[in-house]
């Protein structure tokens, strides 16, 4: 056996930022030195931040992160880190054409790479190509298709990337052929409900089948409409956790592992296949061998791991659309956000959320009243503006309404539906005007259901810079309100939003004595219904089958068709459902398919 110290950067990139990243590598790999690790791995795509997009599509991007690598290389080594091997993402560019998927040498790849005393000592890229949900790898990448192993201190290690561990054969296959003792998985997996669970099982399956023990180290933080979650761990290759790092905080988790040794030199057939191996999935991969430190370390008595616990779902939750809207904010410049208060419960939450990401002090909140508020609404915004601290001001639309009112007059005026968005208009255009002047971000308070069944005023108040909560269901807005609540008073705090705005009956209060249930089935109805029609895709005939009433049916699948214009208008937000509207879900807005039971003909 030989033992390894080695340290999983989980850390906050940022897209294109090619500097700061490296900076990123080179202060955390410091950190790991001064751990005593002989080995820091950090996420997918590292230098670059990820997912790219079409940056990636740019050869001047490309040509820009391979010398950021080699550059990175040489300063590691001239800051004292030469000697703990470093496994970094980044994009490169294909060294040799790829006929599989008919494309040239030169096309970009998702690459890792281990940079050693002051070079690069071995690259490969990522085998499976995501190409699902958010992901559109085969747009932008090609796939490797190179297993590499490195010897290190006696340890052969072998690299891979993301997707695959997702998908069955491929380097997992590879590693077990060859034979490592440690298999590094380099992640940029994003948040979602429920996934830990799938990712815990998935690791502990391939590292089975590797017959070796998994690293695997994911990104932390928010980028557009992803949140990376972290939850980087080490399992044995018996499938046992050995160490877990805490969600949404960059850290660095370091472990002792005691590990086979590797076969002879570490290099050619002495050791083992490094011709085509059959990687199970139709595909070949050579293996590609490098020796770092050839011999293993004198014995060390090892260091307890630390194993950090999940917090429960709604924690979680809570957690993913607070670290999506801070990092957001922070990465596109602001300091501020601004957002209307109306003492509902969408606003609260999202208010809630801001002085959590950002502090009280820079949460502007702002009641705009109009005829039809209710004195108890504005008590209650005001009430939690009181406990939050967050700067609030009161700007009544009665004056502002009158003025448009009076100017469309002559045209007829404005009634029913149309008056009543006017209101939610004077709303959106009072927010930008104070945007534009204070250079705050707008946020928008829309969840998900309202966003499902287009139930908001465009250019009213979908208007904005952000949505932290569309991807967040109205049920599970009640639930995150409560669950922040009760942490509060865990520790001893008022809880931050005032209990009246839980229990009140849901309204726009655009009309005298409005409720959302005039226009919308009750919301567990509701919620129930778009689960299986959005996140699952059941047809109507399914619909109906799993139990939901078939007027509901036809009512909700109505508006949420309908809806897709408007959601295409929305702002990004942070998914944290397995399908969020936007990229997971890509619909026609113009198209004349409507769910019925076309069984029936
Ligand atoms: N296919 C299409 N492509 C592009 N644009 C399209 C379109 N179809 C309509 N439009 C445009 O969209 C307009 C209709 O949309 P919009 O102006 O938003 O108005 P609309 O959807 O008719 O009304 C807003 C709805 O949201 C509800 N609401 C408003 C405010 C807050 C809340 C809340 O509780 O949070 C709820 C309100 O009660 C009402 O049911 C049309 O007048 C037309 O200009
Ligand atoms: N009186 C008001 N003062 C300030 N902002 C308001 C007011 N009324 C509505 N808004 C803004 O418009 C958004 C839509 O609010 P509306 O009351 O129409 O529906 P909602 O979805 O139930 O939201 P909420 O639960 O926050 O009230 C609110 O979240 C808030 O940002
Ligand atoms: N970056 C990736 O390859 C991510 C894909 C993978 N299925 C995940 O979500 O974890």
């Amino acid at each position: 056996m030989a033992q390894l110290r080695i340290a999983l950067a989980q850390v906050d990139t940022t897209v294109g930022d090619l500097d700061g990243n490296a900076e990123l590598v080179s202060s955390w790999t410091k950190q790991a030195l001064a751990r005593s690790a002989h080995l820091v791995v950090f996420g997918e795509m590292t230098l670059t931040g990820y997912p790219a997009e079409d940056l990636v599509l740019r050869r001047s991007f490309v040509a820009a992160s391979a010398a950021a690598l080699e550059r990175l290389a040489v300063r590691l080594a001239e800051e004292g880190a030469g000697e703990i091997a470093v496994v970094v993402g980044y994009l490169d560019a294909s060294p040799t054409p790829a006929p599989a998927v008919g494309r040239p040498a030169g096309e970009p790849q998702n690459c890792v790479a281990v940079l050693w005393q002051g070079r690069v000592a071995a690259r490969s890229a990522k085998h499976h190509l995501p190409n699902y949900g958010v992901f559109d790898e085969f747009r932008y990448f090609v796939p490797g298709t190179t297993f590499p192993v490195f010897r290190l201190h006696g340890v052969d290690v072998g690299l891979t990337v993301c997707e695959d561990l997702w998908q069955e054969g491929g380097p997992v296959a590879v590693a077990r052929e060859v034979g490592v003792g440690l298999l590094l998985c380099i992640n940029g997996s994003p948040y979602e409900q429920g996934k830990s669970y799938h990712r815990d099982e998935l690791c502990a399956r391939r590292a089975r089948e590797a017959g070796a023990t998994l690293a695997y180290v994911n990104l932390v933080g928010g980028q557009d409409e992803l949140v990376f979650d972290g939850d980087s761990l080490v399992v044995d290759a018996g499938g046992e956790v050995l160490a877990r790092a805490p969600v949404f905080a960059e850290t660095l988790l370091t472990v002792d592992l005691d590990l086979p040794e590797g076969a002879g030199t570490g290099v050619g057939p002495e050791t083992g296949p490094d011709g085509p191996v059959d990687a199970g999935d139709g595909t070949t991969m050579a293996v590609s061998r490098v020796v770092l430190a050839a011999d293993p370390l004198p014995a060390w008595e090892p260091r307890p791991a630390t194993v950090a616990d999940r917090p429960d779902p709604a924690g979680e939750l809570y957690a993913a659309v607070v670290t999506g809207t801070r990092d957001y904010v922070r990465k596109n410049g602001f300091r501020s956000v601004a957002l209307g208060l109306s003492g509902g419960i969408d606003s609260a939450l999202v208010a809630t959320i801001a002085v959590d990401a950002l502090g009280p002090d820079a949460v502007h909140t702002v009641a705009m009243p109009s005829a039809h508020s209710s004195q108890g609404s504005l008590d209650d915004a005001a009430e939690l503006a009181r406990r939050q601290r967050t700067r609030h001001s009161v700007v009544p639309i009665e004056p502002t309404v009158a003025a448009f009112h009076a100017a469309l007059a002559a045209a007829g005026g404005l009634h029913g539906l149309a008056a009543e968005n006017l209101q939610a208009r004077v709303r959106g255009t009072l927010l930008m005007a104070l945007s534009n002047e204070h250079g705050h971000l707008v946020l928008t308070t829309g969840n998900k259901s309202e966003l499902a069944t287009g139930f908001s005023t465009l250019y009213g108040d979908s208007a904005g810079g952000f949505a932290p909560i569309k991807d967040v269901s109205k049920t599970n807005v009640w639930a995150l309100a409560r669950w922040r609540n009760a942490r509060a008073v865990a520790r001893g705090e008022v809880p931050p939003i005032p209990e009246e705005i839980i229990v009140k009956p849901p309204s726009a209060e655009l009309a005298p004595g409005q409720l959302d249930s005039d226009r919308l089935p009750d919301y567990s109805v509701l919620d129930a219904v778009l689960d299986d029609y959005v996140s699952h895709d059941l047809g109507r005939a399914e619909l109906t089958a799993a139990g939901h009433a078939p007027e509901t049916v036809d009512r909700v699948i109505r508006l949420v068709d309908l809806a897709e214009y408007k959601r295409r208008q929305n702002p990004p937000g942070p998914k944290v459902t397995s399908k969020a509207f936007g990229r997971d879900r890509r619909l026609p807005i113009t198209s004349r398919w409507r769910e019925r039971d076309h069984s029936a003909g």
